[in-house]
Formats: structure tokens, sequence, C-alpha cells
């Protein structure tokens, strides 16, 4: 449905009244799951959270997170940002990014689309770039996809590949980059039996290197830059599996945090500089964390950098990366079309928003919210703020983040009755749920608590409404299991589980704001975070569009 022909006006909710202040918490990575030694909720001291489950079944219930319920391939799909979020906030669930490149690649319709077709021009004289994050984690990307990619572009006339690996150890176990290198260098081998001089030509850690968003440090886009373009960086190995190794061993660096560095021949030449008349694609197809580069990469006006050269190339993202800034212009499987968000209705019905977050989360409830988009829908209506992340550290360091800070921005948004919706990002319970650190996570869970707690005081004061959720878990579960739950030894120890988590995700409705009668349903025992949006609107006063999931939630006489 093109925007200009769609029905703005939300009907009245027959029962709920409009104009209540409502605050919409989404405490990132804050999963539920049984109670034991890893579970760092449990562990923390977060009496907001516990109160708000003794409101169970009416006032607090679980929803799910992760999966088909968020648009992924399958139910073995942990959740994450992008996909949670978007349930949230579009009210439906959209094919995401991964299914719709699995699908592009099982018919084969990848290589015949206008993005491959812009790269192929390249493939006789230039070489192609493949730039991106090699796991098979799912979250931004998937080593089959990439496998079925080289393997396509060598059957259609690549003669020379490049590979610009971004190691994992986030989305799946620290240490299993060096796997995954072993069974990229095979498929290369095998192109090389095919005659196509397929290589590895640069690497670095995901955190460190490339995949920073939102604009948070634009040095870590450099340090890829450096390597990928240049074909520069101080760390020079004549195989990537010898690099993930000796780098892992020294510096002692993790695979989220490996050191840029290049793959060199004899005379000690990076093998794969990016140069004019090559190809590139970035084949994340997850958004966030692709903005930047592919900025770099596709504006010819650009100052965040000094890019030292910028060759012309064709390039083309695994997906388009923003839907407003039509980024990158050329793009292997379109998006998902996040349309008619509950966001961009409720500004057309009159709701006034604020939004924050601190800058590593910011564009979760701005972008991701509103369907991949960045900006206002209604500049007079809509206050996005960005609080400044902290910079060149691992989150371990600082756990409780700016949590207090996106709270007291909350609370002075609702306090100043300017608002009729406040919605944050708590990031602690992900962010240093990431980085395994199980004390330091414990310290997060209480922090984002203690967030909460501010958020809600201000709601009780203005008579308003709470909405507490989460958009996948993390902190909940810090250890990886066998398929029976116990936690699988190697070595005689516990692996830490660094990553996202299948477990569902709480609900929690409640504030002086909210009508007596109102309820959670028990009919939507199946209940997801593409549920939430038609709930928020109901709370708001008004009914949600037909085609949304159904609300949470039910009015009864008391
Ligand atoms: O940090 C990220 O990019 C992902 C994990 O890969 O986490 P989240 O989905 O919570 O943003
Ligand atoms: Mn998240
Ligand atoms: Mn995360």
């Amino acid at each position: 449905m093109a925007n200009s022909a769609v029905s703005w006006k939300l009907l009245d909710h027959p029962k709920l009244p409009k104009g209540k202040p409502v605050a919409v918490i989404v405490l990132d990575g804050w999963g539920e799951a049984n109670p034991n030694e890893y579970n760092c909720i449990h562990t923390a001291e977060t009496p907001v959270m516990d109160s708000l489950k003794q409101g169970a079944p009416d006032k607090w219930r679980l929803v799910k997170a992760h999966g088909t319920a968020v648009g992924l391939p399958s139910d073995d799909d942990m959740g994450n940002s992008e996909v949670g979020h978007n349930a949230l906030g579009a009210g439906r669930i959209f094919a995401q990014g991964a299914k719709l490149v699995d699908l592009a690649l099982a018919s084969g319709k990848i290589f015949e689309g206008e993005g491959f077709k812009y790269i192929k021009e390249s493939f006789e004289t230039g070489t192609l770039h493949l730039i991106g994050l090699l796991s098979d984690g799912g979250v931004h990307s998937r080593l089959d996809q990439l496998q079925l990619l080289l393997k396509g572009a060598g059957e259609r006339g690549a003669k020379r590949i490049r590979v610009h690996i971004l190691t994992d150890g986030r989305d799946v176990l620290d240490g299993s980059s060096i796997g995954f290198v072993e069974t990229l260098e095979n498929d290369l081998a095998k192109l090389r039996e095919k005659g196509v001089d397929a290589r590895i030509a640069s690497g670095g850690g995901r955190m460190y290197v490339t995949m920073d968003r939102y604009e948070n440090d634009w040095n870590v886009v450099k340090r890829g830059w450096d390597a990928q373009v240049l074909g520069e960086a101080s760390h020079k190995f004549s195989s990537a599996l010898e690099a993930v190794k000796k780098l892992r061993a020294e510096p002692k660096a993790n695979d989220q945090y490996l050191p840029p560095f290049v793959i060199v021949d004899e005379n000690g030449k990076s093998v794969g500089p990016i140069v004019d008349g090559d190809a590139v694609v970035t084949l994340n197809f997850r958004a966030d964390r692709m903005v930047m580069i592919a900025k770099s990469l596709e504006y010819e006006n650009f100052d965040k950098f000094d890019r030292v050269r910028y060759p012309k190339i064709h390039y083309a993202g695994m997906l388009e990366y923003d839907g407003e800034l039509k980024l990158p212009s050329h793009y292997l499987v379109s998006p998902p079309e996040i349309d008619r968000t509950s966001g961009e209705y409720l500004v057309h019905n009159g709701v006034r928003t604020f939004a924050c977050s601190e800058t590593v989360k910011f564009g979760h409830v701005t972008f991701f919210w509103n369907g991949n988009r960045s900006g206002y829908f209604n500049p007079q209506m809509e206050e996005y703020i960005e609080i400044p992340s902290d910079v060149g550290i691992t989150f371990n360091v600082q756990p409780k983040m700016k949590a207090l800070q996106i709270a007291e921005k909350a609370r002075d948004a609702i306090l100043s009755r300017k608002f009729d919706q406040v919605r944050v990002n708590l990031p602690n319970s992900d962010m240093v749920g990431h980085t395994g650190d199980i004390e330091a996570t414990v310290v997060a869970c209480k922090a984002a608590d203690d967030a909460v707690k501010m958020i809600l005081d201000a709601i009780e004061q203005v008579g308003g409404i709470y909405v507490v959720t989460a958009d996948h878990g993390n902190a909940e579960d810090m250890v990886k299991r066998d398929k029976s739950g116990k936690p699988l030894l190697k070595n005689g120890n516990v692996q830490i589980l660094t990553s996202h988590t299948l477990e569902p995700v709480p609900i929690a409705i409640g504030g002086p704001g909210l009508s007596p009668g109102v309820r959670f349903r028990k009919d939507v025992p199946n209940g997801g975070l593409a549920n939430v949006a038609a709930t928020v609107m109901n709370l708001h006063g008004f009914e949600a569009p037909s085609d949304y999931e159904p609300t949470l939630i039910e009015v009864v006489d008391n």
C-alpha cells in the first residue's frame, strides 16, 4: 500500500480513554529463565521487576521474542534487537532479512536482481570483495549465505574474489572464529580449483573493526577501511587462520575485539586492497551495523574520517540498510517492507512521542521501532534524544552505562506533560551480557531495574500508564547448554554464552492511569512482541488497525 493511500485515522477504543501518558520501557536483552547461577537477572537485586512479576497473570505475562514469532527463518533462531524492535513498533510479523536472503538464494533470484547485475559489471576486469560478519549466528549474517553467494559469483564469472572477514564471538561462542575461518578457507580452495582466484584479504573483530553503529565511534569503521580498502594494518599474516590464532594468543584478544589484520603475499604486499573498477558487497543483512560502512563506501562527499583513497567501485549491500536514506543505492535483496508502523499511526492521531536511549541503542527505539527508517514522522510531534555512550570500552567496565541518564530524561519528559508516549531502551542487560562477564552483568541488571523505578515513579506522579517489556533474552542465561539444559563442559569448564537466547520476555502493564478493568487476555497464549503495538495503541485510547497482531489486553467490567 502506498503511504498516500493509507487511512491514518485510528478508531477510538470503545472503553479506554485518551490522554494518559504512557511509558514504554524496553529492557534490552532481558529474558525469563529458571533461576540459577548463570541467570544474572535472578542473581541481581531487581525489586522493581520482581514486584511487576507479582502482577501475573493479569498484569504480567511472557511473550515470544525469537524465531518465527519475530519473522526469523526458524524457531532455532535467537531473537535480536532489530527483529525485536521491528515487531514491537510495527505490530505485525514481517519476514526479516535473514529469511528474505535465504529465499532469494534458494530460488536463485538474488543473481538475477539489479544489485547482482550491477556488481557483475566488475567481474571481467575487477575483483569482487565481500565484507561481513563470519559466523552462523544469524543475527547479522550467516555463513551458509556467504558460501552460496561465493559459489554463485564464481559460477557467474567472478574471476578474482577477496573476502574481508569480521570475526564474531558475540552471537556465537568466543573462539569459534577459528572453525569458521577453516570452513571458509575450504570453500575458497574449492573455488580456486575451479580457476577463481579467491582468498581472504583482511579481517578484524566485529566490535573493533567496521561494525560500529549509530555513529558511536567512526574509528571502528576507519580501522576496517584501512585494512579492507587501503590494505594497511599493523598486523600482517600470510593466512587468516594464522592471524586469528596468533591474535587470540597475543595480544590475547577475543573474537569480538581482534585487531585489524591484512593478509600479505611473499613480498609483504596486501593481497586484496579495494581499487578502482572493483565490486564490493557488504554481506550482512542486518542494517544497524552496516549503515556506517555503507556511507563510507557510497558517499562521494564524506568527512567522518580521512579515506586517503576513494576507489570508484560498484558497491551493493546484501540489503538496503536505510529505507529513508535509500542507502546503499544498490542491493542484492529487497528489505522487508515494514510500513504503517505504530509510531507513524500514533503521530497521525495526535500522540506526541518522546524516545530516548544512549547511542549504542538509540536507533533501536527510533530507527528499528519505525521500520528501519531514520528521522521523524513529524518533528512537531516527536522528540528523540540520544545520550552519548561511552566510547572505546567494553561495557563490563561500566556496567551501569547511561541507564540513570536515560531514566532521568524519561522522567523529565513525563513530568513535563509534553508527551503522550515516552519510550526508552535500557541497554544494560544486553550490552554487558554480551561481554560474558557474569559479575558485571549482575550489576548491569540492577542498574536497569533502578532506571525502571525512576520512570515508574514519574508515571505514578502524573497518573500515567507503563508498559515494561524487553526485546529478547540475554542476561538471564550466560552459559552454553546441552539439549537437556545442562551447562555444556569443554575441557572441564563451562562455556560462557555471550549471545542472545531463545527465551521469552516479560511484559508488564500498570500505573494509576490504567483503567481498572484492564488485564491480559487469556486467549493469546502464543503472543509475541508483535502483539505489543496493538496493546500500546489501546492504552493510548485507540483501536489498532485490523491487520495488526491482536492486542494482549482486554477490559472487563469490575
Ligand atoms: O550487538 C549486536 O549487534 C547484537 C548482537 O549481534 O545485539 P542486539 O541485537 O541486542 O543489538
Ligand atoms: Mn537487543
Ligand atoms: Mn544484543
